[in-house]
């Protein structure tokens, strides 16, 4: 990827977003367009890693092996002009993103052949080669090979063709099926691993086989869905927007985007126009509801991405009043598909109340990360992080890494003077936190994205399913409370097959931490440092593990099945979920991030508390209202 801030970004033609006006602090005052482009350059970021395989595991579970190879990530190629715009795009942000689907017209559809995996678009994504995929319910369809073995719809076909999407992954090659099939689903498959494409392709491909709901032009004062995909920000709504218009590109099938801190005007005008696939934050889409602007009675088809998230303490009264007190039809009469890359017991417990019959896949180590990200702790105090990532920074601009870093920490003033400290010492960065206004926002994604700003620090905000190229390294500044925040904010480096660097500073006060850590590592094939093993068996005494829920744990307290997720109801033996005993790691610590949001002002829900070792689950007593998460 070669970058060009002089006019727009790539190629040589017109219509494409220009860089933003904004100035990040470290430029203020001075005349530089891009000095981090100036002094460190940039290049292809093409490494690709080749994990060692994982190993099977039992239970009833299909197990896939054999190549699979797949292609590039669907940017496409960048380059020849035109201003033609996609006419069933709805206009709601001219983002950057809106740029690259402008261009999305000019890509060229590629042929069967290479379609079919041929060239595979150069990128060999050996990584996922035998990878561990169980499949549990009623009469699972079985997966598929090839995306063409499925009959997804023609439009819908040559739009994968231009993504360059020449084989599914493997979590598209079971959950596509599937969700084709109509079935309830609950997917849990690691992160970059290509489960928006995922619930995106069937949910298309069932509209256009089922006719559409409302052609452009059409003038309904109530908008009727067919489709719903929630999301638990509003960057990731406005991502899988932008990604499901690709898929959308052409078949007539209309997608809104409705998130808060932007004009509710636009996208109550964008949904006028007519709309099958409504893309949302929960409090928005509440608001329009409750203005009598949306219905839900039309929904066929509700997907929620990051599900854990959603059903999580913070948002599962909302999700639950949208789900089931808002006119949508129940389980039974809709298809329901959860996704995410962790999927803890006591959530699949609440989410089963939204599913019929429904089938748990999880594909890879589920929970753990990627062995596509090369994992490092180290051991810093509070009072030495300042220094210690300035070295980390001047390190990587010496070796000439020149790709984009997100720093993460613990709360929203901690990241506006982290960025200040870095800026002021002639580091270009930015930052992203829930206390910023949309615009800001959005402008310092932008700028992240675009390589003008190439450090992004961020809260847990930005932790989950942004998918933002040529991330490279994730620095943990401030570690999060809970392993499964950890395993989704490292998850924004080593994406589609490509492999990444994650460095996490650890303190004295993350010793909660220590033991699922030291776990997770191991799981992924990382190199524990011998004090944190030793930090580890000391805090196991201590502490019943660094996360909110369950994760681990044998049925009937056997020990660990594998390191991971895997279906609830394994566990169940007709008395209650009980037996979560052995390694199981329950407790929930405080401290966590139940921040504002965007449908705002609601007080957090109790904690859930005390599942290790006896089972079940109860509510505490503690409500924790603290930093990080916030839309
Ligand atoms: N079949 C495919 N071939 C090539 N690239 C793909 C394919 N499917 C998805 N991708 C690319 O992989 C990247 C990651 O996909 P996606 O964002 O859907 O991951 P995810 O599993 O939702 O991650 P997260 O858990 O972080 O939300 C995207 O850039 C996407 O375009």
């Amino acid at each position: 990827m070669s970058w060009d801030f002089t006019g727009g970004r790539g190629g040589a033609g017109g219509g494409r977003a220009r860089l933003p006006s904004y100035v990040p602090p470290h430029l203020r005052n001075a005349p530089v367009a891009n000095p981090y482009n100036a002094a460190y350059g940039y290049s292809p970021y093409s490494a690709v890693y080749n994990a060692p395989g994982y190993g099977q595991y039992g239970g009833g579970g299909y197990v896939l092996g054999g190549q699979q190879d797949f292609a590039p990530r669907g940017r496409g190629r960048r380059g020849r002009g035109g201003q033609r715009r996609n006419e069933y795009e709805s206009s709601s942000s001219s983002s950057f993103a809106d740029a690259i689907a402008e261009k999305f017209n000019e890509l060229e559809v590629l042929g069967e052949e290479e379609a079919a995996g041929g060239g595979g678009g150069g990128i060999n994504f050996e990584a996922y080669d035998d990878i561990p995929v169980k499949a549990t319910g009623n009469e699972v369809p079985p997966p598929v090979e090839r995306f063409d073995e499925i009959d997804l719809g023609e439009g819908l076909m040559q739009n994968i063709r231009r993504c360059k999407y020449s084989k599914p992954t493997p979590v598209q090659k079971h959950a596509i099926p599937i969700a084709v099939a109509g079935r309830d689903l609950m997917a849990c498959a690691q992160t970059g691993s290509g489960k928006t494409a995922a619930f995106c392709f069937p949910i298309i491909s069932t509209i256009l086989k089922n006719g559409l709901n409302s052609g452009p032009g059409g003038t309904r004062t109530v908008a009727q869905p067919s489709a719903l995909i929630l999301s638990p920000t509003r960057e990731l709504s406005c991502q899988i927007h932008e990604e499901a218009k690709k898929f959308a590109f052409k078949t007539g099938v209309r997608i809104v985007v409705a998130y808060g801190g932007a004009s509710i005007q636009q996208q109550l005008y964008n949904l006028e126009k007519g709309v099958d696939i409504l893309v949302a934050t929960p409090g928005r889409l509440a608001d329009m509801i409750d203005r009598g602007r949306v219905s839900l009675k039309m929904i066929k088809h509700l997907a929620l991405d990051e599900a854990d998230r959603m059903l999580d303490m913070g948002f599962e009264p909302q999700i639950r009043k949208i789900v089931q007190q808002m006119g949508m039809p129940p389980p039974g009469q809709r298809q329901t598909m959860l996704f995410s890359a962790t999927f803890p017991d006591e959530i699949q417990r609440l989410a089963s109340d939204f599913l019929k019959d429904y089938i748990f896949l999880s594909v890879g180590r589920v929970g753990s990360s990627t062995g596509l990200i090369s994992q490092k702790i180290e051991l810093v105090q509070d009072m030495d992080k300042r220094s210690h990532i300035m070295k980390l920074l001047h390190g990587q601009k010496a070796n000439g890494k020149r790709d984009l870093t997100l720093v993460f920490t613990e709360t929203k003033k901690g990241a506006d003077a982290l960025e200040y400290y870095l800026s002021m010492s002639g580091l270009p960065a930015i930052a992203i936190h829930g206390d910023k206004v949309q615009m800001e926002r959005e402008r310092a994604l932008r700028s992240f994205k675009a390589g003008v700003t190439p450090i992004l620090v961020a809260t847990d905000v930005a932790s989950r399913g942004l998918d933002i190229p040529n991330v490279s390294h994730v620095i943990n500044f401030d570690l999060p409370k809970d392993i499964d925040d950890y395993v989704h904010r490292i998850g924004r480096t080593g994406r589609a097959g490509k492999s990444g660097l994650a460095t996490a500073f650890f303190s004295d006060q993350n010793m909660p931490l220590a033991k699922p850590l030291v776990e997770l590592m191991k799981e992924s094939n990382q190199e524990v440092p011998p004090w944190l093993s030793e930090y580890a068996k000391s805090s196991s005494n201590t502490y019943s593990g660094g996360g909110r829920y369950r994760r681990y744990g044998g049925g009937g307290g056997g020990g660990s099945r594998h390191g991971g997720y895997d279906d609830y109801r394994n566990d169940y033996s007709g008395g209650g979920y009980g037996g979560y005993g052995g390694a199981s790691y329950g407790g929930y610590d405080s401290g966590s991030y139940y921040g504002d949001n965007d449908y705002g002002g609601y007080a957090a829900p109790p904690a859930w508390s005390g599942l290790g070792g006896g089972g079940g689950y109860e509510l505490g007593t503690e409500a924790v209202v603290a930093s990080g998460w916030d839309m």
